[in-house]
């Protein structure tokens, strides 16, 4: 076994296994605390909370509370391995949200046979929550899905694969493009997968000014065009009137690639026929569309992101949910509307304009870290991302009136 594998197998194994443990918050030693934790104590909030829904917030973990529900169905891009092979990853979500914005967050499994059974349990379940981020849900049900849940729960519902991937890789091609010189509004954009990740990230772009008839969207068939029958509501969104049909003849004088399907899917020589001072986000995890150090060997005018944490520029929805999540539970979000997402972009992005300070240059490794084609966005142990992202996202709830209590003092100062 290699070297990393075992490597990465012992860290989730031992000295527990798994990654998450709950904690205690109130004093449980004596038999006075056990009469307030719990009989006859309990009595007290229970009654509150039942003439009063909100006092669940006062008196229960509830408002730092989320929950982390997949199926299972689009694990990374390993692919539909079912709902308990998904638990390393959403124990590992659950594991962000604690150490970068510290939300208490649980992996809920879902088994089930249809959507609609998927919609009721997670529906049924969510009043326990101050939030729900769906992930892991393959297309195109995620859409249905969490079309259902926003409009039954009370409390936000977000698939991170959709508009988490969609922030974060808006934020990376603003910077990277700036960097390249070129302007969103002109660029060719191929977009290498069609599913959660994909059309949220292109809808976002677009909303940041990429033109929609400069997108070439591609699924295992090839590039998605109006004369193709057999494609689903969000796919006919982004089909193309064009005779282009192949990955190659899409990359054609394209500035831009987004890899948001599987791993080594995009030839380095087809890196030729793009334009020149190009970007390739080969976002796919853990293995990306091309390995960064076959695509910078084609070409070296390339700026280059991957999901992962041991290449430079990571494009990855880690940089996003936390804070996203600690925004929208501050001010207690009913949702996390457009302008969130659009304010969370514009904090990431501006981030990385900023000098890195010593911790997080030292937690990465070492090496110097400036805006340029090494470091487009920021480190996902950066601390200033709590306060600027949250920030900016709960100051967005409260001016598009989603948020349904004042800005907390710490986000005045
Ligand atoms: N870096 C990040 O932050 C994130 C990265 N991702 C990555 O994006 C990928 C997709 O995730 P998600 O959108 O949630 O999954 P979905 O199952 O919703 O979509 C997968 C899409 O990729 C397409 N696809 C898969 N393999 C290929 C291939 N060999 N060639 C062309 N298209 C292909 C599928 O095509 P078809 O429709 O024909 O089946 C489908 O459209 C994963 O690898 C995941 O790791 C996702 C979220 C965040
Ligand atoms: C990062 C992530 O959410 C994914 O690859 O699915
Ligand atoms: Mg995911």
């Amino acid at each position: 076994m290699s070297d990393k594998r075992q490597q990465a197998l012992d860290y989730h194994q031992f000295p527990v296994p798994g990654k998450i443990s709950v904690e205690l918050t109130k004093p449980a030693e004596t038999a006075t605390d056990l009469a307030l934790a719990y009989s006859p104590g309990v009595a007290e909030p229970v009654r509150e909370i039942a003439a009063n829904p909100e006092e669940a917030y006062k008196y229960t973990a509830k408002g730092n509370l989320v929950a982390v529900i997949s199926n299972g169905s689009a694990i990374l891009g390993l692919g539909n391995l079912g709902p308990l092979a998904s638990k390393p990853v959403m124990e590992g979500k659950a594991l962000l949200f604690k150490k970068f914005a510290g939300l208490d967050a649980i992996d809920i499994e879902v088994k089930h046979r249809t959507v609609d059974e998927f919609i009721q349990t997670v529906a049924s379940i969510a009043d326990t929550f101050g939030g729900i981020n769906l992930e892991d849900i393959k297309a195109p049900e995620c859409f249905e899905i969490e079309r259902a849940l926003v409009e039954k729960c009370n409390v936000p519902v977000f698939h991170d694969d959709q508009h988490g991937t969609a922030i974060v890789t808006a934020a990376g091609m603003l910077n990277a493009l700036e960097i390249q010189g070129k302007d969103i509004r002109d660029v060719i954009i191929v977009c290498m997968g069609a599913g959660a990740a994909a059309v949220a990230c292109m809808e976002l772009l677009i909303k940041c000014g990429a033109q929609r008839e400069r997108i070439y969207m591609l699924d295992r068939k090839g590039v998605i065009h109006t004369r193709r029958e057999d494609l689903t509501e969000h796919k006919k969104l982004f089909a193309n009137n064009t005779d282009r049909r192949t990955l190659e003849d899409a990359l054609t004088g394209a500035d831009v690639f987004v890899g948001v399907s599987g791993p080594d899917v995009l030839p380095p020589e087809a890196l030729d026929l793009m334009n020149e001072n190009p970007v390739v986000f080969a976002c796919s995890n853990p293995d990306p569309e091309i390995k960064p150090e076959l695509a910078l060997a084609q070409r070296s005018d390339i700026i280059m992101a991957t999901g992962r944490s041991d290449y430079p520029n990571q494009v990855n929805n880690v940089l996003c949910f936390p804070f996203i999540f600690r925004g929208a539970l501050d001010v207690r979000a009913t949702d996390i509307n457009d302008d969130m997402k659009v304010a969370a972009v514009h904090a990431i992005r501006e981030l990385a304009k900023e000098p890195v300070p010593d911790s997080v240059i030292k937690a990465s490794g070492g090496q110097e870290l400036t805006f340029g084609r090494e470091y487009i966005i920021p480190k996902p142990m950066d601390p200033r991302l709590l306060q600027r992202v949250a920030k900016a996202v709960a100051v967005a709830a409260v001016e598009s009136g989603a948020a349904q209590i004042e800005l907390p003092e710490n986000y005045l100062a």
